[in-house]
This record gives structure tokens, sequence and C-alpha cells, in this order.
């Protein structure tokens, strides 16, 4: 590691560590509003302001949350075992104020271990807005460490608030000044304390000395047994509790909270709420709207830029193999896939909100009745919403579930939630297509994902992951607003996601492409495209895709190209048909049978590496890929049957 010193974030599931890491690193990992967003550690570093000398990096180690040492689930054992085996010089240890009854059980345990803590009593706005009054020179005095109230989404005051107490702590520790320490975190403490609600100044000064506060040395973990006395401890803790808290009148976020969950997680309209709310966000990203931009884009690529380019290249006098390599081969396919950022982006300032305010834990409440029928718990929900950004992290999200079947069941049903990397599909095909219904044909396809992977789950659970059932146990947090810094820096950072992957592997693809298109196996430029390597290599697969209706040789290659980068089908397409050959070659019946093929396929090279890893068995990961993609060819066969017949009647409509 880089910094002088390493500190530790630790504590409860959904308390605001990452929160709090973001904001002190300036990193943007994933916060949401549900227990288990974290599942592997991060380090980030954070410079102590001040000048020269007293200027020092510090390594902040974000962790996943626990309730206590004896973890259960694997992302439980990473942090378990990061706070016992690398002896970080600090363990922030974060605890939701408004629930500080819970979070005090890994206080206790952390002070068995010996490790030196500061708590980090967290989300005192939401104390505040209650009305609750926390004393914390008591909380302080009868738990051994230092407490300092924070709101990890209060910005600048915080960084400088924490940086003050680790810098004092880190460092004079290592220096061995524990007199110096505790005078320092004296100041430091009163000082925070002077502005909080309920501080009463003749109580002011209380001295780290009487306390038993200090840096000891950590005890051998192994010989420890953390829950061993532990109804002693929580009696303890209920003593605690209830001489240094007073409970406010209200109770602002539970009460709201209550009142809202009346309709969103209602037994009867909760499921029509979800889908409803997710029509109008396809109708809004999808629709006229994203669309409106995604024309401005596509004018400005392929008639500005690429008119730009020809000018200077013929001005020039560049070879004509040259010119076309960057207007039909880099323009189209890069710029096929940016002119969807809009359609992106919108998607993810919803998907993300859903998921920041809270939303999405009660999702997968609702989805817990449906998928408690099937023996898979609601859990399962969590990796599966986390897919729509990205397979990667929801595949690997399904650690935070302990069931080994549900787990792996997960893994294998994750990638049918249509990834952020298809959109661009979708979306150009809804352009062709079904314009003015883009809300209806999305919620289509992202419900048919749903549906296929809850059938899968039933399946997979009855068949070779079959086993006992685990009881639903993710406990719902309140409704927030999101923290609007991460909010917007996770929006900006999807989209530059998005940008970087276009210009750098879709970038090269589009090279790659455009050769194939237009050379054959002898390197030979072609007339004829058919002739072309990629002519050749299509023209022995597509067959397979007749019964699917699009046993075209162009088609077939860009599903091929797909398993690289899905966004590289959307690439292949706009380099290898003009735009008469596709719409001769698609019509909508066959464009929904196509975006149906591409949203349950085998999910992208990356993705697979991830499950076969995360499966930890090629052969779970080749059945994993096969699985998908004989599921995929069934369920598209049998929309394309039922929409040749249906499409007629629709056809009306959707004109
Ligand atoms: N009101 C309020 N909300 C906060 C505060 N700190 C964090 N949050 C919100 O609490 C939720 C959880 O935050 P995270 O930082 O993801 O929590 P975490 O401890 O990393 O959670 P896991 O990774 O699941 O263990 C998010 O919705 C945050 O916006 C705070 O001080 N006040
Ligand atoms: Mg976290």
């Amino acid at each position: 590691m880089a910094g002088k010193y390493t500190i530790a974030l630790a504590g409860n599931p959904n308390s605001g560590k990452t929160t709090l890491f973001n904001r002190l690193t300036g990193s943007n990992q994933k916060v949401g509003n549900w227990p288990g967003v974290t599942i592997e550690k991060k380090i980030g570093t954070y410079v102590k302001p001040g000048k020269g000398e007293s200027k020092e990096q510090v390594d902040v180690v974000d962790l996943p949350g626990i309730y206590s040492l004896t973890p259960y689930s694997a992302e439980e054992i990473i942090t378990r075992n990061f706070i016992v085996e690398q002896n970080p010089d600090l363990v922030i240890n974060i605890i939701d104020a408004t629930n500080l009854e819970r979070g005090l059980y890994l206080t206790f345990q952390l002070k068995k271990l010996g490790c030196p803590v500061i708590i980090a009593l967290n989300m005192m706005d939401e104390v505040e807005q209650n009305g609750t009054l926390i004393d914390y020179e008591k909380l302080h005095q009868m738990v051994g460490f230092p407490v300092v109230p924070i709101s990890a989404i209060e910005g600048n005051s915080l960084s400088a608030k924490m940086a003050k107490l680790m810098g004092s702590h880190t460092s004079e520790a290592a220096k061995g000044g524990i007199p110096k320490l505790i005078q320092k975190s004296n100041e430091i403490l009163d000082n925070s304390y002077k502005n909080l609600p309920g501080y009463d100044p003749s109580k002011s000064s209380f001295s780290f000395d009487k306390t038993k506060f200090e840096l000891s040395q950590l005890k051998d973990a192994d010989e420890i047994d953390f829950d061993e006395h532990s109804s002693e401890v929580y009696a303890q803790i209920t003593d605690i509790v209830a001489k240094t808290t007073k409970q406010g009148e209200r109770q602002v976020q539970a009460d709201r909270s209550k009142k809202i969950d009346k309709f969103l997680t209602n037994k009867w309209i909760g499921i029509p709420l979800f889908l409803i709310i997710m029509y109008i966000v396809f109708q809004l990203s999808f629709g006229a709207v994203g669309s409106l931009f995604s024309d401005w884009i596509d004018v400005f690529l392929n008639e500005t830029l690429a008119g730009f380019v020809e000018e200077w290249f013929t001005s020039a006098g560049a070879a004509d193999w040259m010119l076309d390599l960057v207007i039909n081969g880099i323009i189209a396919g890069v710029g096929g896939v940016l002119t969807f950022i809009p359609q992106i982006v919108i998607l993810f300032v919803f998907l993300t909100l859903m998921e920041d305010t809270g939303y999405m834990a009660r999702v997968a409440f609702i989805m817990d009745r449906l998928f408690r029928k099937i023996g898979l718990s609601g859990k399962s929900f969590i990796p599966m919403v986390m897919g729509f950004g990205c397979g990667v992290p929801g595949v690997m999200a399904a650690r935070t579930l302990d069931n080994e079947m549900d787990r792996k069941t997960t893994i294998v049903i994750t990638p049918f939630m249509s990834c952020g990397a298809r959109l661009p599909i979708y979306g150009l095909f809804i352009g062709a297509f079904f314009s003015a219904h883009a809300g209806w044909i999305m919620l289509f396809i992202y419900v048919l994902g749903i549906v296929v992977a809850v059938f899968s789950a039933w399946l997979l659970k009855k068949t070779i992951f079959r086993g006992p059932m685990s009881p639903f146990i993710m406990e719902l947090p309140p409704y927030r607003m999101p923290d609007l810094y991460t909010y917007f820096k996770h929006i900006w950072e999807k989209a530059r996601g998005f940008i970087i992957r276009a210009g750098t592997i879709i970038f090269a693809m589009s090279i790659v492409i455009w050769f194939c298109q237009g050379y054959n196996f002898a390197f030979q430029a072609v007339e004829d495209p058919a002739e072309s390597i990629f002519g050749m290599i299509g023209s022995v697969i597509a067959p397979i895709f007749g019964p699917l209706g699009f046993g075209d040789w162009r088609a077939a290659d860009a599903l091929l190209t797909g398993f690289v980068a899905k966004e590289a089908v959307v690439s292949v397409i706009e380099i290898l048909y003009t735009p008469a050959e596709f719409l001769a070659m698609f019509t909508p019946v066959i464009a929904l049978s196509f975006m149906v093929f591409c949203l349950l396929y085998l999910p992208c090279l990356v993705a697979f590496v991830t499950i076969k890893r995360e499966l930890n068995s090629w052969k779970l990961g080749l059945f994993a890929a096969a699985y998908q993609t004989v599921i995929a060819y069934v369920v598209a066969f049998i929309v394309y049957r039922i929409a040749l017949v249906v499409w007629p009647y629709l056809s009306v409509y959707f004109a």
C-alpha cells in the first residue's frame, strides 16, 4: 500500500461506509440504499490536508458491511479477515445513529479484538430530524472509544472533521504519543460536539484518560470466541442505549417510509405499480426525448464529421481504402454505438434514483413473494437488479447469498437481466421499427428477461442446484433522498465508461469488423462482401438462425461478435448493412425476435469469465453459457412464431 497509514471502514451493512469512503478519497464506488452493496474491499487514497511534512497520504479501505466478526457469507469474511489479519492502524467503526442498538454489537467485538477504533456516528441528519438526542460523551465513556457524530453526505466540513481525527490518531499513534493523542482528540471532539443540538457546555470536557481507551496490541483473533457472553453484551448495549439516547417525538424516516410503502409494497398493486414505473422510465429514455438527442448525435457524426473527413481525406489525396475505413468502419461502428448515449444516460438517471431512494430494495421484497414460490429467496433479486447495469458486478453480488445453491442459481440467471451494453441494440431496432411505442417494447424485453430468469431459477433449483430454501432476511431501509454528489458522479461515471468502451474496444473491433467484411482469408480485398471473411463465417452459421427469422450471414456475424462486447452487435450491423439492406432484411417481427435473442444469449466474454470464476468450475461455467444460449434460441423462436401470428393485428396499433 502506498499511504503511510491504513484506515479501515467497518460497520453494519447500509450504514454509509462507502458514502464516507467516496467523500474522503474522491472515489466512485457503488452506493445504494440497501444492505450488501459493497462486496469487495476497495482501497482509496486520502491526502490529509496540510503543508509540506504534515501532508500525509493515508490508505482508506472500504469494506463490505458486517454485523459481527463471526461472518457467514463470502463478502463478510473479506471484512473480518482484513481487520484481523491486516492490522489496520485505525478502524473507523461506522454506526447508523438511527439504529445504535444494532450497530454497537460489532463495536464490542472490535473492542474484544483490541483494535484501535473511532466510532463515526453516521446519519446524524436523520437523527436530528427525528429530534433524537444522543449523549456522545456518555456513549464514549460507556463504550470506551471516541465518538464522532457525522453525516457522510454532509460534504466538506465532514472531510475536515474526519481528517483531523484520522490524522491525529494515526500519526500520533505511530509515534507512540498516546498522551498527545488523547489531548488532541479531546479538542477535536469538543469542537465537533459544540455545534450539535443537546450539547451541554457544562459537561463539555471529558477526557480519554478516564476511559480505558488505548491503542493496545491486537489479540489473536483465532483465540477469541467473539460470540461468547453475547447475551450479556446485548444487555450491556441495551443499557448503553437507554442511558445515552433520548428518542425523539418523531420518527420522520420510518413514518414516511410506512406511508409510501402502503402503496409501493402493497400486495395487490405492488407489481403493477412497478411495471407502470418501468414503462414510464423506458418511454422517457427510449421514446421521444432520448431519440431527439440521439438524432443530433447521429447527424453530427454521420453528416458533419463524416463530411469533414471525406473532404479532408480527398484533398490530402488519401487512398480510397483509408477513407472507407474511417467512414464506413470507424465512424459507422463507433458512431453507431455512441448515438445511444442519451438513452443510456436517461435510463440510468432513473434506475440509479430507484436504487438510491430504496425503491429497488422494495422491489426485491415484492419479488420475494414470487421467488419464494419457486424456492429462491428475494435476496436473489438484488444481484439481478445490479445486472441491469452490468452483468459482471451483478454476478459478483450473488456472493451476498450465503446459501450455496441459491448463489449458483443466481449467478446463472443474472445475465438474463438486460445490461447496459445491450441497450444500443434495442435503441437501434426501436428507432427503426417501434419509435412511437418504445416504452412497451422495452418493458416487454425487460420483463421477458425477468420471467426467463425466474423460470430458469425454478428449473435449476429443481434439478442441478437443488437445495434447501433460505429465509429472506433483508431489512428494508428507510426511503432516502439520494446523496446528490454520489448520484451525479455515478451517472457521470456510467456515461464516461460507455464512451471509453466505445473509444477503445469498440473502436478496435470496428477496424477488425471493417477488415473482415472487406477482405477474404487470403487478405485480399473482395468486391462482394459475401466472399469476405465475415461472409464465409457468417454463411456457415446463418442457417441455424433461419427458424428465428434472421438467417442472414450479417446478422450471424453480429451475434458472433457480440460475444466480445454486446455493443459490437450494433457496430457490425452499422458496418455491414446499408440502410436499404437493413430494411429488406428486418421486419418488426424479426427485429423483435433478434432483440429477444440478444437479450438472452450468452453474455459477453468478461461476464462469461466472471461467471466461470464465481462458479469456480469450467464445467458449470460452460454449462451456464450453453444453457443461456439454448434458452435464448427457444424463447426467440417462440416469440417469433407468436409475433408472426399476432403482429398483423397489433401493427394497426403500432403503426
Ligand atoms: N441521510 C443520510 N443518508 C446517508 C448518510 N450516509 C449514507 N447515507 C445513505 O445511506 C445509504 C447507504 O450508503 P452506503 O454508503 O452504500 O452504505 P454502506 O455502509 O457502504 O453499505 P454496504 O456496502 O451495503 O455495507 C445510501 O442511500 C446513502 O446515500 C447520511 O449521513 N445521511
Ligand atoms: Mg458499501
